[in-house]
């Protein structure tokens, strides 16, 4: 029985609603190839917007690392509340098929947000009716803590199964990391091209893990701040800048292979073709930067503020030149400037996949604004790949972006190969 004489009775499809809602809705966010309608007898196509399509959930790797970065971010880190490795099976089961349906635009469950008993909690919480599916990807990761608990005894019957590259980053010269936005067992990433979307996708993975985890903290996040094809265009940052310029790029398979996927024999084989996924919280101290110069600014980051081309001279994707001198005979990229320290040349070759997302989180109370980039990278080896840049940004040269950010928060978490049409994450960890 159902109380809405309008819903499809099983298996609801959130496109079959948008259907029923009308050609408005299909022209606002129109899903599918070869949809369109006539005014009188004259056929008007509708173009498909290619952000509201369904990204594939099943494949090699899991969706969300090199797919073209969305706008949105919801990210949750999770504590796993159960000891039982059962449940925690059933909890991976759960949320495979809870993400294979929502990445698709359907409802959670078998009867969704409005198609089941009017007598028990509708399966899907329903806020995400009516909208196409948005781009939406859900990567998962495991956190240190779901294989060992503080004092190093194996949790969930996975002796042996720890990643030595899933320890703990050290601490870095100038964080002020608060514990709260730091850690956890799992990590979901939900990025989409509407915020409902992702929010919705979330919320309900979480309303799933009830009894078995809770979140620790999350973090929604907007403008994606790094382009990961060469078919988007680069966003800026808070800070205004470019950002993501010189990010490693779906199209860039060398890279892909040397730098973001762990290959056979690097590491425990369930993490053939996984990756690991750094987060780290960055508050930035706006207002002040916001009374640099323009001049300062570029200065700091190393490239100019309108094109994003580097200071050294050229368009945006234009090679930095670390020897070029500018008309007074100093470097004109400077010692101390972001993309000389960030750069590979100065880390021992090292690249990352940066898929980062600008924040507001309203402001401080002393109105300030509470801003940054909830900073995201992708790489198959850790200690070699964001430790070695973030030690030369944070060790003795000193970016002078420091002085206008601090870290706050902090993830590690190992993300498991993609899943087959049966599969489910992390089966092989289990096997
Ligand atoms: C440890 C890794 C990095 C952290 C942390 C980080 C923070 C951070 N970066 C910006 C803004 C920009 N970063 C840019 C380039 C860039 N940044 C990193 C790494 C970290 N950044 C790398 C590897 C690179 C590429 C260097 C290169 O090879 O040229 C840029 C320039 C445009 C671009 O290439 O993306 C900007 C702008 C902020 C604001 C920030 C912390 C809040
Ligand atoms: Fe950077």
């Amino acid at each position: 029985m159902t109380t809405d004489s309008s819903a499809p009775e099983s298996g609801l499809s959130r496109r079959k609603l948008l259907g029923a809602a009308g050609l408005g809705a299909l022209a606002a966010g129109a899903v599918g190839a070869g949809a369109g309608f006539a005014i009188g007898d004259k056929p008007v196509e509708v173009v498909p917007d290619p952000d509201a399509l369904p990204i594939p959930f099943e494949g090699k790797h899991q969706a969300g690392i090199v797919t073209p970065a969305q706008d949105r971010l919801y990210f949750a880190a999770l504590d796993l509340t159960t000891e039982s490795r059962g449940d925690l099976i059933l909890l991976l089961k759960e949320w495979t098929e809870a993400a294979r349906k929502m990445t698709q635009g359907n409802d959670v469950g078998e009867f969704g947000a409005v198609a089941g008993s009017p007598f028990a909690p509708p399966e899907d919480t329903g806020e995400a009716l009516g909208l196409p599916p948005s781009g939406l990807t859900i990567t998962i990761g495991f956190g240190r803590g779901m294989f060992v608990d503080g004092k190093g005894k194996p949790r969930f019957g996975l002796d042996g199964k720890l990643p030595d590259r899933l320890k703990d980053l050290p601490l870095f010269s100038g964080d002020r990391l608060d514990d709260a936005l730091c850690g956890g067992d799992l990590a979901i990433q939900a990025c989409a091209n509407d915020p409902q979307v992702a929010v919705h996708a979330v919320r309900n993975l979480v309303r799933i893990a009830f009894g078995r985890a809770s979140v620790r903290y999350s973090q929604m996040g907007f403008g994606r701040t790094s382009s990961t094809s060469s078919a988007q265009v680069t966003a800026r940052n808070m800070l205004g800048f470019k950002d993501g310029t010189a990010n490693i790029k779906a199209e860039d398979a060398k890279d892909l292979d040397d730098f973001v996927w762990v290959p056979k024999g690097d590491g425990p084989d369930w993490m053939v073709n996984g990756s690991y996924l750094v987060t780290r919280k960055i508050d930035m101290r706006i207002e002040i930067w916001d009374r640099e110069p323009l001049e300062g600014q570029e200065a700091i980051i190393g490239r100019t503020k309108g094109s994003g081309g580097p200071l050294s001279g050229g368009d945006e994707f234009d090679k930095l030149d670390f020897k070029a001198k500018g008309e007074d005979g100093e470097l004109a990229i400077g010692k101390v400037a972001h993309v000389r320290l960030a750069h590979p040349d100065f880390n021992k070759g090292a690249k990352i996949l940066r898929r980062g997302y600008n924040f507001v989180d309203g402001s401080n109370g002393l109105g300030q604004l509470s801003a940054g980039l909830f900073f995201i990278a992708y790489q198959r080896d850790p200690e070699k790949q964001f430790v070695q840049i973030q030690r030369n940004l944070a060790g003795k040269l000193n970016d002078v972006l420091n002085e206008y950010i601090v870290h706050v928060g902090s993830g590690l978490f190992a993300c498991p190969p993609g899943v087959t049409t049966e599969g489910y994450w992390g089966e092989k960890l289990f096997a």
